[in-house]
């Protein structure tokens, strides 16, 4: 059984898997890390691996104390991945946005794939039927929206994510839910949008915190699965342990 671990900047996500099952998925912060995970080890005995990508501030450290008790990996941009990097600046590539990617690599084979992870950061990853990782952008999501809004102006208020009612907002409430949430559906339609436009055929996986709330309401055809991460982490560990 394998312990796999998401450490993004909002929060982290853990799922345990029997080979390709999910048996059970966890939300938690990054204070009570030791805790939830001594706790999923109990409930678990058969846990021999725990698999990690950090993003957050939780480093390699914070794991430490588990090794005495099974084999724990942390991955790095040094690993063993499915696909050809050709990103300019390989090692800055964020160990999320490379899990991702060689996620859409395994799972869907011989095809062009665009992954779309809205979290703290909206990703976009591109990996082509010849399994080049191409790149992407990076552009803040719902959180970082609202907030920036609210922390950058003296008459804003701090608003919690909401469907907008219109498209024309007739409050400062309603003005905001539309400029935010429209915003970003009009940003990823736009993108994909622009990919098809380049003559580009692709899938489109939709993931992260957000995924559900967003799939309704984009144009285009999506895949949404917010485990899309936990489930390529197992796969990308499994595919490092047969070709390592
Ligand atoms: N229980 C929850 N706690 C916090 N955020 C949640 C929750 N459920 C959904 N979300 C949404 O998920 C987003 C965070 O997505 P996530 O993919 O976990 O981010 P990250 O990987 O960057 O930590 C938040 O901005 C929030 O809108
Ligand atoms: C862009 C990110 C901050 C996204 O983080 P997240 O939204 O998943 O918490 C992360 O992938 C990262 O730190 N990337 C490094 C820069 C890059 O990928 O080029
Ligand atoms: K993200």
């Amino acid at each position: 059984m394998i312990l796999t671990v998401d450490v993004g900047n909002t929060r982290i996500k853990s799922a345990v898997f029997e080979e390709d099952t999910a048996l059970e998925y966890f939300v938690f912060d990054a204070n009570e890390l030791h805790e939830k995970i001594k706790n999923i080890l109990k409930e678990y005995n058969n846990i021999t691996h725990l698999v990690v990508a950090s993003v957050g501030k939780v480093g390699k450290d914070s794991f430490l104390e588990f090794e005495q008790q099974l084999s724990v990996h942390f991955f790095s941009n040094e690993d063993i991945f499915p696909f050809e990097n050709k990103y300019g600046t390989p090692k800055t590539l964020g160990i999320d946005r490379m899990v991702l990617a060689a996620g859409a690599t395994l799972q869907f084979p011989k095809q062009n794939r665009l992954v779309v992870d809205v979290g703290t950061c909206i990703t976009y990853d591109y990996v082509d039927q010849d399994d080049n990782y191409q790149g992407g952008a990076i552009s803040p999501g719902f959180r970082l929206r609202y907030e920036a809004l609210h922390n950058y102006t003296a008459k804003l208020p701090l608003l919690q994510l909401d469907s907008p009612e219109h498209l024309i907002g007739k409050s400062t409430d309603q003005s905001i839910h539309s400029g935010v949430v429209n915003g970003l559906v009009y940003e990823i339609d736009g993108f994909i949008d622009e990919y098809r436009q380049l003559g580009l055929n692709f899938i489109i996986i939709l993931t992260g915190g957000d995924a559900d709330f967003l799939a309704k309401r984009l144009k285009n055809t999506i895949f949404a699965n917010s485990n899309f991460l936990l489930e390529s982490l197992n796969q990308t560990f499994q595919y490092k342990i047969k070709n390592d």
